[in-house]
């Protein structure tokens, strides 16, 4: 990708001084959602409310009006003559017929205006679907292949059903549209089991037509091959082939179907520290709903339980930990326990775990301190429920290997370099592969000192079975051993037949391999108090690893940072929590900040996310207490690392590259991260030759006076980062850059903090909008990939002619 040197920029101090680079939207996120702007490039004269305009139609339709509409707006005509089209047009059939039509721009401006893009005709029919009925066999039209991913981007629901109940995937299955298929799956992935009127999936469309790619595209998307009629029944030859093996697949897995399906994000229903999802990888079963979680006992029926202070008998270690072992003087719980059975917060090696001993624990009754005592270890862990470990219920399938489940190394391998798995396929033992495979997926992939994978291995003895399990489970066709040979290359029949179609489908999906893939477990190195995944389901792209993860800024260069204890100025609140607003006699820092702009360990409702202001913390020179202190929120948060909240790092396809998520809900107002990296006088940021991390922390000239060092600075993410430097940018953000200041005052250095901008619900990208001199800039190389309805930069700026 051809980059410029233009860097992200943070949003302006515009209170304080004159907006110079600065180019953060002062509108708000709602206000681009909302506002039907048309483009000021479509429209010759004053923007034009078209939607308003639609409303306004009276009488019967011109046959032709639509196509006029459409023709009238991208020909540019002016407002006065645009009118009389528009009233004798709705905007309904104005959608269609520029979606029928392929006029992109069209479409988009009627979007902008208003246009109800799911809206229905007569036959049930959507935009979408006409967009997809136009698709010829092989996809060859470009530009309706555009309006499907144009209308797909804005949020068309691809899983719309016409009178006879097809979806727009089963008009594309039965065009052999399979680009446009691949784009409709991945928008809409449960449309693969929809059903028409005759009961008909795709898939049975699909192979009744003879399309053999979307037949493929659907089998690797999961699609059933087991009601009534099969689709296996409706087709013959390839398609006939393609259905069959995968029916072979999906019984030699045992029914395992490997994809793994998110049923609950919380089975705990919000009463565990930390959630518990509940994913299915194995069946269709759905999440159990049969109990009630708790936490703590409930008693159907009274029952007498002795928790009287006597019988409590707490110890008399007063403040302290306990720590002492059980004898005479020492701590009484301890004594009653045996002996100490706790060290660092776990039990001692020694502890026997066949025959337990009863542990007496200190409790609320003892003299000692409950927050440090270490005889008080479940009794801390209970403040966060019952489950005191991250941890999910998934389903566990049929019996599992005894050795298996008592945690035996799948991935070991032997001196020449053969897993377990290697061995299973060499024997041809295909139910024990399936368990192996389960316990380590990774080792499908396993290369020996040949370098021959499992399925080489398979392949080479024609173990059939073993093929297609490893084939289910992502085992790569493309792969050489250190004789040159591909998997395909060194078996014949069945075997080889196996491995030639899933290179095939392979190729029909461009490459898209919907598995989801864990690449690393921790991508910031135990740096994180939340370790980090690194997750692929989009393509064979490798974790990325030509960063080191920082959760501090590093300087290759010596600069002079202002950290001084004048400039740090604490504030006088002694042991207070700084919760008092602005003003006089109120706390220095808050001041510092215009207004009191946290409460609750958030940004307030009223935070101006479009136009932030900078953010003074307490700091370590202040007099309150910074554990409670209201006004150290980023300052607690950073105790954590940079990243605050539970992300991962995924890859989010096309120029986008790798993006982070969340995995957990985010509140509005909560820090998520801190933007860390290599911090560099601009000057020498410009020099570097790669800008994809640059972050400009430009301060404006007035505030640059007030350092005693003027040098403005950049924080280049790309050698050294932390997961921020992952955020891809979105015209529809959820959360944005603030600067906030909390051991360092130097007007220079903020800690680049980003806030949730709404509620963040688990797997949704966490964005920010890079500003608008960013993209004026980069659209002339790139175009916005966001997706967002609004979004301000769809096309590259040069190429915008070419797309109509
Ligand atoms: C700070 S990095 C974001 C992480 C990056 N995607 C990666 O793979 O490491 C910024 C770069 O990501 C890409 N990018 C981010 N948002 C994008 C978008 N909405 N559309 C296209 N490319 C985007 C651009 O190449 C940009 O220069």
């Amino acid at each position: 990708m051809k980059c410029s040197n233009k860097r992200i920029f943070l949003p302006d101090q515009r209170e304080q001084c004159t907006p110079a680079y600065l180019s953060f939207s002062t509108l708000s996120p709602s206000q681009l959602d909302t506002a039907p702007v048309i483009p000021e490039d479509l429209l010759p004269s004053t923007p034009l409310n078209l939607e308003l305009l639609c409303k306004k139609r009276e009488g019967p339709e011109d046959e032709d009006s639509a196509r006029k509409l459409c023709d009238a707006i991208l020909a540019g005509e002016s407002l006065e003559d645009l009118i009389p089209k528009i009233v004798s047009c709705s905007a309904l059939s104005a959608a269609v017929r520029a979606a029928a039509r392929g006029h992109v721009r069209a479409l988009h401006a009627l979007r902008l205006a208003g246009a109800a893009l799911d809206a229905a005709d007569t036959n049930m029919r959507t935009p979408l679907m006409h967009a997809v009925l136009e698709l010829g066999d092989k996809d060859k039209k470009g530009k309706e292949k555009l309006v499907v991913r144009l209308l797909l981007s804005r949020g068309a629901d691809a899983s719309s059903v016409d009178e006879e109940g097809n979806a727009a995937v089963h008009w594309c299955a039965a065009a052999g549209a399979a680009r446009a298929l691949v784009q409709l799956l991945r928008a809409a992935p449960h449309a693969t089991h929809a059903r028409n009127a005759h009961a008909d999936t795709p898939l049975h469309v699909a192979a009744r037509q003879g399309h053999y790619a979307c037949v493929v595209i659907l089998l690797a998307q999961g699609a059933r091959n087991s009601a009534g009629e099969l689709p296996a029944d409706v087709c013959t030859g390839a398609c006939h082939s393609a259905i069959s093996l995968n029916m072979q697949m999906t019984l030699a897995m045992g029914g395992h179907v490997p994809r793994r399906k998110l049923l609950c994000s919380d089975i705990s229903n919000g009463r565990e520290a930390f959630p518990i999802p509940c994913v299915n990888e194995v069946d269709d079963e759905p999440a159990p709903d049969e109990f009630t979680y708790v936490t703590q006992h409930v008693m159907p029926h009274h029952l007498h339980i002795d928790d009287t202070v006597e019988t409590l008998q707490g110890c008399e270690c007063k403040g302290g930990d306990c720590s002492a072992g059980a004898g005479g003087g020492e701590c009484a719980c301890v004594t009653l326990s045996v002996r100490r059975w706790y060290a660092r917060g776990r039990l001692r090696a020694d502890f026997p775990y066949h025959d337990p001993p009863m542990l007496f624990e200190c409790n609320h009754t003892c003299a000692c301190n409950l927050k440090k005592c270490a005889n008080a270890v479940v009794t801390r862990a209970r403040s966060l429920g019952a489950t005191f470990v991250h941890t999910e219920v998934f389903r566990a399938g049929g019996a599992r290997g005894l050795l298996l489940s008592r945690g035996a190394d799948a991935s070991s391998v032997d001196e020449e370099g053969n897993a377990a798995v290697h061995w299973c396929a060499a024997a041809g033992a295909a139910r024990a592969l399936v368990q192996l495979l389960r316990a380590a997926p990774h080792a499908a992939h396993a290369r020996n000192a040949h370098a021959d994978t499992p399925l080489h291995v398979a392949a080479r003895q024609g173990h059939y079975a073993c093929v297609v399990i490893l084939l289910a489970q992502g085992a790569r066709t493309d792969v050489e051993n250190s004789a040159g040979e591909l998997p395909a290359d060194v078996c014949t029949g069945a075997c080889h037949s196996a491995i030639s179609l899933n290179m095939q489908m392979t190729l029909a999906m461009g490459g898209h391999v919907p598995r989801r893939r864990l690449l690393c477990s921790d991508i910031s190195n135990g740096r994180e108090a939340f370790p980090i995944p690194c997750v692929n389901e989009v393509d064979d792209e490798p974790a990325p690893d030509e960063f080191t993860y920082v959760t501090q800024h590093v300087m290759p260069h010596h600069l002079h940072i202002d950290d001084t204890v004048e400039t740090l100025q604490g504030c006088e609140c002694k042991g207070g929590d700084c919760s008092a607003g602005a003003g006089s006699g109120e706390c220095a820092c808050v001041t510092l900040s215009v207004r009191r702009w946290y409460a609750r360990g958030r940004l307030r409702a009223d935070f101006p996310y479009h136009d932030p202001p900078m953010l003074f913390e307490c700091n370590h020179t202040c007099a309150c207490n910074l554990k409670k202190c209201a006004n150290a929120v980023v300052t607690r948060a950073r105790s954590l690392g940079a990243t605050f909240v539970h992300t991962e790092v995924f890859r989010a396809g096309g120029a986008r590259g790798w993006g982070l998520r969340a995995t957990r809900r985010v509140a509005r107002g909560s820090p998520v991260a801190a933007y860390c990296g290599e911090l560099l006088p601009a000057a020498r940021a410009d020099t570097r030759a790669a800008d994809h991390y640059m972050f400009a922390l430009d301060v404006k000239d007035d505030l640059l006076e007030q350092c005693v060092d003027k040098t403005q600075l950049c924080v280049d993410a790309a050698v050294y980062g932390s997961a921020a430097r992952f955020m891809n940018h979105s015209c529809r953000p959820n959360v944005a850059p603030v600067r906030v200041f909390t051991a360092c005052r130097d007007l220079r250095l903020p800690v680049v903090t980003l806030f949730a901008t709404k509620d963040v619900q688990p797997g949704d990208e966490l964005t920010f909008d890079y500003g608008d001199k960013f993209w004026s800039v980069k659209s002339k190389w790139m175009k916005c990939e966001c997706g967002a309805p609004t979004c301000r930069y769809p096309v590259k700026a040069d190429s915008e002619e070419a797309e109509t």
